[in-house]
């Protein structure tokens, strides 16, 4: 095609891929006989870049076109330029579901939702959440839920020391911080036995992830006719609900420091009684919940989808970032000693670890960085165009969905100098850092991950807590499936103690 100045340029439909099926698009390629497996989304895109170079077309039903890429000046023109409302895709089945179910929803919350209603979300329901003072506040408590995460894996060793399926563990400690964050109150996940509650959050989450999965990238039958993957999607969101329903009936202390019953239907009393302890008491955990109890222009309905979004972001992101980290940690032992050097020195056994030792320790954070930039839980972020993009000579018009293959990016040596090693030093130099559209395991921009300052905090204090306490260890290959998002699976690791 040529523009007004006579210039040849290239459309989407030049884009090269996988080939196209009248209506089925290129789905066929996950199909039972297809060239690639469902739970292996990730080496699809390996192989598909190997196959086609920098920009993919594939297509969903009724041929719709999805671009991935995974050049750095595209993803970051892409991020760069996104407007005041950044239209991130949503989860169909989803939205879907919650337009069904206006007894429980007024809007398909602030995941799903786009425009005007996002931003009104995101401006209610955020701030206490991403405020720096409400994560020194959580401090303490993180310290608390990392030595009880030590407790619970020391006991779950074997008599070689092997914790199997510690993914399992981690799962269980995303579940318990998120609830402990969201929520303001410890529910138990870390104690020895796994609860019935616990396993059932948890199977819930994964279902999720499972149903989005199949709904992105298989045939959505499920909005014909209601398909496995979409009865266990309904449970899921149904378990979910029933846990937030319980929190209404959640006891928490008024002023004078007495139980009082928690009701959705007194909402502005108890969030009056809330906020006056919450004055009372710098170390509450509470303010996040009560930030979210408090906004007064929100349906009830909102507060609770809310409390259900957080809560089903949190659990295996954590959960995974988790095992990633301490699987690259656990594999390069020289990495983990100078980690043990930098913490013992700022924080000496015995004493808990500040926000100034944080502060100081810089090769703990190069660390982390790495493995969000080696082992990303989110390894793509995905965006609707808002204005035309031009790329290689094509012409990419407004409303495309596109891919940004971050995690893939990160991988080639043109972006990172010997890019598929672990190497935290790498981070202690300032060109490094100057990659935030690349290394970004929590999106970018205006719809950035709102947990970002709280998972950070978590990971470095768990991070330090776990190397002072054990040699960490980890026998061949970690096995990673794609659920929507990265997941690690069987990975047993090998904890003894320094001390012995
Ligand atoms: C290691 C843990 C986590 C990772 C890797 C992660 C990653 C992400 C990513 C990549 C996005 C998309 C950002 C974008 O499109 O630019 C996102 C969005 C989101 N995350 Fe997280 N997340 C984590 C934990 C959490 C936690 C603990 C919470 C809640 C307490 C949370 C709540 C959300 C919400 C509500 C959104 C949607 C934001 C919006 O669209 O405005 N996440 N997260």
């Amino acid at each position: 095609m040529f523009d007004s100045q006579r210039k040849i340029y290239k459309t989407v439909a030049d884009i090269p891929g996988p080939r196209s099926l009248p209506v089925f698009g290129t789905r066929w390629i996950y199909w039972k006989f297809g060239l690639y497996k469902l739970n292996a989304v990730h080496l699809a895109y390996k192989d598909m870049f190997n196959r086609y170079g920098d920009i993919i077309c594939e297509e969903a039903l009724w041929n719709i076109p999805i671009i991935s890429v995974k050049d750095r000046d595209f993803i970051e023109k892409v991020l760069r330029d996104s407007g005041k409302y950044p239209i991130r895709p949503p989860n169909e089945v989803t939205a879907n579901y919650r337009k069904s179910r206006p007894d429980r929803y007024t809007n398909t919350g602030l995941v799903n939702e786009q425009g005007e209603v996002w931003a009104m979300l995101r401006n209610k329901l955020t701030p206490e959440l991403t405020s720096p003072r409400t994560i020194q506040r959580f401090l303490p408590e993180v310290n608390q839920l990392a030595d009880d995460f030590i407790n619970l894996i020391s006991q779950a060793r074997d008599s070689n020391n092997v914790v199997e399926k510690f993914e399992s563990y981690c799962n269980r400690m995303g579940l318990e911080s998120t609830c402990t964050l969201i929520l303001g109150r410890r529910f138990g996940f870390l104690d020895g036995e796994v609860s019935e509650t616990a396993t059932r959050l948890a199977d819930s989450v994964t279902s999720q992830f499972r149903a989005s999965q199949e709904a992105f990238y298989g045939l959505p039958l499920w909005k014909l006719i209601p398909t496995k993957a979409y009865k266990e999607f309904v449970a899921s969101e149904d378990a979910l609900y029933e846990q937030v329903q319980l929190v209404d009936k959640l006891k928490i202390y008024d002023s004078n420091k007495r139980f009082k019953l928690f009701e959705f239907s007194i909402v502005s009393e108890i969030v009056d009684t809330a906020l006056i302890d919450e004055e009372q008491s710098c170390t509450d955990v509470r303010s996040v919940f009560v930030s979210i109890l408090q906004v007064s222009e929100l349906d009830n309905r909102d507060k609770k989808a809310a409390i259900i979004d957080y809560i089903a972001a949190g659990i295996k992101t954590l959960g995974n970032t988790l095992v990633f980290l301490l699987y690259l940690v656990a594999k390069h032992p020289d990495v983990q000693e100078k980690i043990y050097n930098e913490i013992s020195l700022l924080a000496p056994a015995g004493t808990s670890i500040t926000a100034e030792h944080l502060h100081r320790a810089t090769y703990l954070h190069a660390c982390i960085s790495e493995a969000h930039r080696l082992l990303p839980t989110a390894p793509c972020i995905a965006r609707v165009l808002e204005s035309e993009v031009e790329y290689d000579n094509y012409r990419l018009p407004s409303g495309t969905v596109v891919l940004l293959h971050t995690g893939l990016a990160c991988l080639e040596n043109k972006n990172f100098i010997d890019a598929t090693s672990y190497k935290p030093e790498r981070w202690l130099d300032d060109l490094t850092k100057k990659s935030p559209f690349l290394v970004a395991p929590f999106g970018c921009g205006k719809r950035m991950c709102p947990g970002k300052r709280f998972i950070e905090l978590e990971l470095q204090i768990v991070l330090a807590k776990m190397v002072k306490q054990f040699h960490i260890n980890f026998e061949g290959q970690l096995k990673t499936e794609f659920e929507f998002l990265l997941t690690p699976s069987n990975a047993n690791f090998i904890l003894r103690d320094r001390n012995c």
